[in-house]
């Protein structure tokens, strides 16, 4: 899915690491896990021990990574970063575990994806720091254990419901990430364009907020976007009309949905009758992948009341059909279900 607001990241954004804040307090917004992490962080560095294992959840873009690096910057430790499906042998685990100083940060990224061989060493790793491995093959094969050094896991996954639960349970400090408001995301885009050194004013940081759907990698990827048209059209500043006009362009809508969502919609609503339908018939419906949908489409579009879930499927919500410019139907097809049964 190649998408101006995919919330996936791109290669050849890593120029952007640059532009990534570096300090919590340089970090918008997620205001109860960065307070929460605050407490641990300065309780951690008082008794000068390893933080506890920290879990990230939350969709892609909403700053998983970027927490990961600044909490070991506030440590004061190094840091170290690999993903779960780069971990394919237990081997590749321990060469790295047993090469960590003190308190480092270890930064698993999609742990969800973990061989069930690496988990089984991850285990007493995180619970004991210890390493537990068999050494040869056969009759001679022997296990030994190696002491290894205090060190704090940061897990990150798109998928909390998908870490088997011996995992979940190893994480002292699980966080959930949220959705920004648009007042976070206003601020995001114009740090951004500072660093950028991107001339901006507010209502037009405030139009690349409101269309980046709530998610700071949409919202600094617009920016780059619009800044390209600005300086196309030799504007000096980005103003909310020159911001409109290039969005436009982009066909990012004024809810921030891109015509992938629009097509989802769509297909909810006109193949479907306003559903409810399964994941995997809406999904082959739009020619996507189930994962890419649930991971990338779905949040937001529930979030926002776009849709919603029931127990026999994916709905369209009356906010949909306006979005569309189509009439709801009077009488919906099945009553909405509280969301926490499907948590
Ligand atoms: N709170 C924030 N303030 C400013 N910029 C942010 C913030 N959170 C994220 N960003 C920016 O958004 C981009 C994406 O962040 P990041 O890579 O940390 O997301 P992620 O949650 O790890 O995504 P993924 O699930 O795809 O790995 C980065 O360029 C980062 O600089
Ligand atoms: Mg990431």
């Amino acid at each position: 899915m190649t998408r101006v607001i995919s919330p996936e990241a791109e290669t050849g954004e890593s120029f952007d690491r640059a532009l990534r804040p570096q300090t919590l307090s340089e970090f918008v917004g997620q205001s109860q896990a960065k307070g929460n992490l605050k407490v641990f962080i300065d309780a951690a560095r008082g008794r000068a021990e390893a933080l506890d294992h920290v879990l990230l959840f939350g969709p892609p873009g909403l700053g998983k990574t970027t927490l990961a690096q600044i909490v070991s910057r506030e440590l004061g430790v190094g840091f170290r970063a690999t993903s779960g499906p780069i971990l394919a042998k237990a081997g590749d685990l321990a060469a790295i575990l047993t090469n960590l100083e003190p308190r480092d940060v270890l930064f698993i990224d999609e742990i969800h994806r973990l061989s069930p061989q690496v988990e089984e060493i991850l285990y007493p790793a995180m619970e004991d720091h210890v390493l537990d491995l068999i050494i040869g093959e056969g009759p001679s094969a022997r296990s030994v254990r190696i002491d290894l050094a205090p060190f704090t896991l940061v897990g990150a996954t798109t998928r909390a419901g998908l870490l088997a639960t011996p995992l979940r349970d190893r994480f002292g400090i699980p966080l959930r990430l949220e959705f920004y408001t648009p007042d976070e995301l206003t601020a995001v885009v114009r740090g951004t364009a500072r660093k950028m050194g991107a001339a901006i004013d507010e209502a037009g940081a405030r139009e690349i907020a409101s269309r980046a759907r709530g998610t700071p990698r949409i919202a600094g990827r617009l920016l780059r976007r619009v800044r390209d048209f600005a300086s196309a059209e030799g504007a000096e500043t980005i103003s909310k009309l020159v911001a409109a006009r290039a969005l436009a362009r982009l066909e990012v809508d004024e809810a921030g949905l891109d015509s992938l969502d629009r097509r989802f919609l769509k297909a909810l609503i006109e193949n479907y009758g306003g559903g409810p339908v399964g994941m995997d018939t809406l999904a082959a419906a739009i020619a996507e992948a189930r994962d890419a949908v649930e991971d990338v489409i779905e949040p937001y579009l529930l979030q926002q009341g776009f849709i919603m879930r029931t127990p026999r499927g994916r709905m369209a919500c009356a906010k949909a059909y306006a979005h569309l410019g189509l009439s709801a139907p009077a009488q919906p097809s099945a009553g909405p279900v509280p969301s926490d049964l499907f948590e």
